[in-house]
């Protein structure tokens, strides 16, 4: 292990407080995307929450990262310190929508769109969380889901029938981190769920407005989304309905 750190790796870790927790932040990496197939250079940041009695140095980062795999992280693009109303993007990991391109779902869209809006708007977030599998619920419990959904459950029915909630998700550590880079400056939330935007509310990030974000839906996953507006979901029906109907070409 190395005897005396560089410089560019003791800077690279940060300290946060945020509602009595402590974060360690770190970054910015540079990252160059393809978004759209043009290269876009993103600015990422891992962060995990930290015992108070710890001290938080780079030993204590590659042991926690030894320890546990898995950790959320966030994309910065342009100046989104300073924007006016940058985009927001708080994304529920989704292995089957995100990595594998499964149409059940519409993660994986949703995902690309965020970060092509993001670009064409010139400054955003998108905070990738990997805790949230399956609303929450874990990648094996959403496969149990899938399997009753072929016999004829919902998305949120078959959740039920495995005795878990509807949706077991948590947004302090989005808000913590929205909260790391502008405070309680106004951020366009892009999301069809009006209880991610209230939550963020709830965690003091009080002037969030939400941005529609309903993306081209496939036969695959039209049962999903009427599930979803039946539960308060608000997406834009006429995006919706042209994609579950395609129109033949005139
Ligand atoms: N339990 C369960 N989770 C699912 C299912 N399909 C996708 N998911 C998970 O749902 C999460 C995304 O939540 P959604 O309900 O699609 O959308 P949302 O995040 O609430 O709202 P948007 O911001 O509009 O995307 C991801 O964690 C997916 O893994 C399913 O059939 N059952």
């Amino acid at each position: 292990m190395l005897q005396k750190m560089p410089e560019q790796i003791t800077e690279t870790v940060q300290e946060f407080l945020f509602l009595d927790k402590r974060y360690a932040i770190l970054g910015p990496i540079r990252l160059p995307i393809a978004v759209r197939e043009e290269e876009h250079t993103f600015r990422w940041y891992g962060y995990a929450q930290v015992p108070a009695d710890v001290e938080l140095d780079v030993k204590w980062v590659v042991e926690l990262s030894e320890r546990q795999q898995t950790f959320s992280s966030f994309l910065v693009y342009g100046d989104f310190e300073r924007h006016d109303l940058p985009a927001v993007r708080v994304h529920s990991v989704c292995q089957t929508g995100d990595v594998f391109g499964s149409l059940r779902c519409d993660c994986g869209p949703q995902l690309q769109r965020s970060l092509q809006k993001i670009v064409e708007l010139g400054a955003g977030c998108l905070i990738y969380l990997t805790g949230q599998e399956g609303r929450g619920i874990g990648l094996l419990a959403k496969a149990l889901t899938y399997k009753l959904q072929e016999g004829g459950a919902d998305t949120f029915e078959a959740n039920r029938l495995l005795g878990c909630p509807d949706d077991a998700r948590d947004y302090e550590e989005a808000a913590a981190m929205l909260y790391f880079l502008r405070e309680q400056r106004p951020v366009t939330l892009l999301t069809n769920n009006p209880r991610k935007l209230e939550e963020l509310r709830r965690y003091g990030i009080a002037t969030a407005v939400r941005g529609d974000h309903t993306v081209p839906a496939s036969p695959h996953n039209r049962h999903y989304l009427r599930a979803k507006i039946a539960s308060g979901h608000v997406v834009d029906e006429e995006k919706l309905e042209r994609s579950i109907s395609p129109q033949p070409n005139l």
